[in-house]
């Protein structure tokens, strides 16, 4: 990835190595007795507080001074002949003890986000802004730091990520067991199999669970092989692409629940959905993204209830269990987006003044909001 941001500050040696995932294992399991006998398909419950992960003394939940705060971040994709502008002037802020659900349609830039954290974009990204991340080792400019930096400090570490198909995330000729195993050792984790059998049962799984290969995961089972990963270096920020992908509702509920989990044991979580149902399950504060912008931000429960851009309006309206009445249009193609507000073609509210530029004022980017007892 090529960016134009200044690169990271200056960093001390962190840990060993790894590719994507798992530092030290941190916490024991507080065990799971209900996981005690094989687990048919991996999803049948195993609940409890174990299912949530569970935190070490001096874990994330004593880290109170972290954050990350991102500002004005700007991704781009060179095509030949044409520029993706995949995301644009994103800013928003991440603490320990809460849930961000970044919600939006397909393709509004949502994953291409939080790759831009972790310096997981192809090369022909240009990225621009700030994301700071503010922890135990000192603060660190993520965007534009070096790649062993990433690799050594962020991703597994202070970043646990949740990616968005658990299943294709693994590599399928391995089972589940040696790849969370690699990564506790990449981590410097000498028990590797004391640590990856604790971490499985913190999720819910039995230890034998691991021995399967990705394709004998069932959806269920794989999420939690994922989760297992995520967490293995007691990251104190989750960042869960789209966690719920191809899972049926109480399997979504119940990685909701798990997400909530993490939060109340004081790690913060960055969460990427569409399925606004599960967010509002989960989520303390609610970002609502619309080609490759916010559009609209605040506590999740007023936008959910009260959305003030018609976008989020629509959105809302759309839910199964609600309206279930689509937003009309498609949204735009992002190498061709317009000057003005994005979703002006498709806004019921829109006039002449949407061809400027709404900026992101009071928590909503439009130059019409809803009022309260409008929408
Ligand atoms: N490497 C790339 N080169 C060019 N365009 C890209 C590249 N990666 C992503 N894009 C484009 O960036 C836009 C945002 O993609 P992104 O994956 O972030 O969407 P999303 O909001 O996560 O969608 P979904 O909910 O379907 O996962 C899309 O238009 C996508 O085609
Ligand atoms: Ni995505």
């Amino acid at each position: 990835m090529s960016t134009s941001v200044s690169s990271g500050e200056d960093l001390p040696p962190g840990g060993p190595l790894t590719a994507w995932s798992p530092g030290a294992a941190g916490p024991s399991p507080g065990g799971d007795p209900s996981a005690d006998g094989p687990v048919p398909d991996g999803d049948s419950p195993v609940d409890g507080p174990a299912a949530a992960g569970g935190s070490p003394a001096g874990g994330p939940a004593a880290a109170g001074g972290n954050r990350l705060r991102v500002e004005g971040l700007t991704v781009s994709f060179r095509l030949p002949g044409a520029t993706v502008r995949a995301v644009t002037d994103v800013s928003f802020e991440v603490r320990p003890g809460r849930c961000l659900a970044l919600v939006g349609e397909s393709g509004c830039g949502k994953s291409v986000l939080a790759h831009a954290l972790l310096g997981l974009l192809p090369g022909n990204a240009e990225v621009a802004g700030r994301a700071r991340l503010e922890h135990a080792d000192g603060p660190l400019e993520l965007l534009g730091a070096p790649e062993a930096v990433l690799a050594r400090r962020v991703r597994g570490r202070a970043v646990g990520l949740i990616p968005q198909s658990p299943a294709t995330h693994l590599t399928p000729v391995r089972t589940a067991r040696a790849q969370l195993e690699e990564a506790l050792r990449e981590l410097g984790h000498a028990r590797s199999r004391e640590r990856a059998d604790e971490l499985a049962l913190r999720q819910g799984l039995h230890p034998a669970d691991l021995d399967r290969y990705p394709h004998e995961l069932s959806g269920g089972m794989a999420q939690r092989v994922a989760n297992a990963m995520a967490l293995a270096g007691d990251p104190w920020l989750i960042l869960a692409d789209e966690p719920t992908g191809g899972l049926d509702r109480p399997l979504v509920d119940r990685a909701m629940a798990a997400l909530r989990g993490l939060c109340d044991e004081g790690r913060a979580v960055l969460l990427i959905t569409h399925d606004l149902r599960a967010a509002e399950r989960v989520a303390d504060d609610l970002a609502v993204m619309y080609a490759g912008r916010l559009v609209e931000t605040g506590p999740a429960g007023r936008v959910l209830d009260r959305p003030r851009h018609p976008y989020a309006a629509g959105l809302v309206n759309a839910r199964p269990d609600r309206a279930f009445v689509p937003i009309p249009g498609m949204p735009p193609e992002l190498t061709r987006l317009p000057d003005g507000c994005a979703f002006a073609p498709r806004c019921p509210s829109a006039d002449g003044a949407c061809t400027a530029p709404p900026p992101l004022a009071d928590g909503v980017a439009c130059h019409h909001p809803l009022e309260d007892d409008r929408a």
